[in-house]
C-alpha cells in the first residue's frame, strides 16, 4: 500500500479539525477546559463549569444566576412529553436507547425562557436541560412508581439527585455528584462527540446531533464502560481473585472495562480525581468492598500489561461507577448520567462546528472486487 493510501484504522492520530473546547494532553495526563485545568474546576458548581465548556467563559454571579434560572425553568417536562416519554420507557429498553429514541422530542413544547442563543443552540440547550428529568422519569417509570415532584433548588446536583430519589440530597452528595458531572463534561474529539460534529456537519439539526451522539456513547467501548466496569467488579466478587480473573482477560482477548485509553500514556487524570471521590463516599461494606476489587483489579492490570508496547491504565470509567452507587444511580443509569454531563460539551461543538463548517467525509480504500463485466 502506498503512503497515499495508508489507512488510519480508528482514525488514530488523524487531526480532523481544530477546537478551542478542551485540550486533552495525553501524554503529560492533563486536561483543560477552555485552557483551566480541570483540577481546578473541580470544586466549583457544575452550571458554572457547564457556562465555560458551553460558551467559553466562566460567568460572573449575575449570568451563573440567569443559567441556573435557565436551568431550572427549562428542564421542567410539560406534562404532554412526560406522559409520553412515562409511556416510551415503560417499554422497558435500556435507559440509554430510551434516551436516544426521544432525544429529539424533549426540544418540543419550549419553555418561556431562553439564553438569547440561536434556534438550533436554544433547542439543544432545551434537550440538555430536561435530560435530568427525562432520566429521572425513566427511572420512574421502569420502577413503576410515580414520579417525585419538580425540586424547587436551583442547583443542578440537588435537583438531579432529588429528580431520582425523591428526597434532599446532603451537600456532600451534592458536591461529589457535581465534581463527577464536571469531570466529564468534554474531551477532545472523542467517539459521540465527533459524531455530533459529523451530524452537525451536515447542517442537520442540533437536535440530531445530540440524539446520534448519545448512541455513539451507549457503546462499551465508550460511554457504557461505567456500567461495565461495575458489573466486572461484581463478577470479580473478591480482592483475592482480581490477579486471576486479568490475566485471563488478558489471555482471551476479553478488555477490561474502564482501562486503556486512545489519548492517555499515563494515568487518566479524571480517574485519580474519581478514585479519591469513591474513597469519600463509599461507606457501606458492599460499596467499600467493590472499591477494594476495582483496586485489585487496577494494581494487577497495571503488572501484567507492563510489557505492552502501551501503557494502559484506568479512565474515567473505571471507579465512577463506586462513586455513583454510593449516590444511589442505579447501574442501568450510570451512562444515561455520563451523557447528562457531556451533552453540554456536545452543544459546544455543535456550536463550533457550526461557526466554521465543512462536511465530514473521509475517504476509504477500496478493496471489493476489482470493476469487472455485468453478465
Ligand atoms: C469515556 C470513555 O470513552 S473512556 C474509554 C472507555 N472504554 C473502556 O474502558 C473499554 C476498554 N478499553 C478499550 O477498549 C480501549 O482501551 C479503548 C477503546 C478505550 C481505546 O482503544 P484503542 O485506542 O483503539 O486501543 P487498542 O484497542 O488498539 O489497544 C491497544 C492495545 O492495548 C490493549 N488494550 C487496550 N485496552 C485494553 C483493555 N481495557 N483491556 C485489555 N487490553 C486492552 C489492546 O488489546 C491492544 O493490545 P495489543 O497492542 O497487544 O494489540
Ligand atoms: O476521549 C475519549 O476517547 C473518550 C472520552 O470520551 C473520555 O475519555 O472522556
Amino acid at each position: 500500500m502506498s503512503e497515499s493510501t495508508h489507512v488510519h484504522k480508528g482514525l488514530e492520530g488523524v487531526i480532523a479539525d481544530t477546537t478551542s473546547v478542551s485540550l486533552v494532553d495525553g501524554a503529560a495526563g492533563r486536561l483543560y477546559y477552555r485552557g483551566y485545568a480541570v483540577e481546578t474546576l473541580v470544586n466549583k458548581r457544575f452550571a458554572e463549569v457547564m457556562h465555560l465548556v458551553v460558551f467559553g467563559e466562566l460567568p460572573d454571579a449575575g449570568r451563573l444566576e440567569e443559567v441556573e434560572e435557565y436551568l431550572w425553568v427549562a428542564g421542567r417536562l410539560p406534562p404532554d412529553l412526560a406522559r409520553s416519554l412515562r409511556q416510551i420507557a415503560r417499554h422497558g429498553e435500556h435507559p440509554m436507547a430510551t434516551l436516544q429514541s426521544i432525544a429529539s422530542l424533549l426540544a418540543n413544547e419550549p419553555p418561556a425562557i431562553s439564553l438569547g442563543r440561536t434556534q438550533q443552540e436554544e433547542e439543544a440547550l432545551i434537550v440538555a436541560a430536561r435530560l435530568p428529568a427525562a432520566i429521572a422519569m425513566i427511572h420512574a417509570a421502569l420502577q413503576d412508581h410515580p414520579e417525585h415532584r419538580y425540586p424547587v433548588s436551583r442547583r443542578y446536583g440537588e435537583r438531579y439527585l432529588q429528580l431520582l430519589h425523591g428526597r434532599c440530597p446532603t451537600a456532600a452528595e451534592v458536591s461529589a455528584f457535581e465534581s463527577t458531572q464536571i469531570l466529564q463534561l468534554d474531551h477532545g474529539f472523542n467517539a459521540s462527540t465527533f459524531t455530533a460534529r459529523v451530524v452537525t456537519s451536515t447542517l442537520a439539526p442540533a437536535t440530531s446531533a445530540l440524539s446520534a451522539a448519545m448512541g455513539a456513547l451507549y457503546g462499551p467501548l465508550h460511554g457504557a464502560a461505567d456500567q461495565q466496569a461495575l458489573e466486572m467488579a461484581f463478577e470479580v466478587g473478591e480482592p483475592e481473585r482480581a490477579r486471576e480473573f486479568v490475566a485471563q482477560c488478558l489471555a482471551t482477548g476479553r478488555k477490561v472495562m474502564g482501562m486503556g485509553h486512545r489519548e492517555y500514556r499515563v494515568v487518566d487524570p479524571r480517574s485519580r480525581m474519581i478514585r479519591a471521590l469513591a474513597q469519600q463516599v463509599a461507606r457501606v461494606p458492599d460499596h467499600v468492598k467493590l472499591l477494594d476489587v476495582l483496586s485489585a483489579v487496577d494494581e494487577a492490570f497495571i503488572e501484567q500489561t507492563r510489557e505492552k508496547r502501551r501503557t494502559l491504565r484506568a479512565n474515567l470509567e473505571f471507579y465512577k461507577g463506586v462513586v455513583y452507587l454510593a449516590l444511589g444511580i442505579p447501574k442501568e443509569f450510570f451512562t444515561a448520567s455520563f451523557a447528562a454531563a457531556r451533552v453540554f460539551g456536545w452543544i459546544a461543538h455543535v456550536i463550533e462546528q457550526r461557526q466554521d463548517n465543512r462536511i465530514i467525509r473521509p475517504a476509504a480504500h477500496y478493496v471489493g472486487p476489482a470493476p469487472r463485466e455485468s453478465v
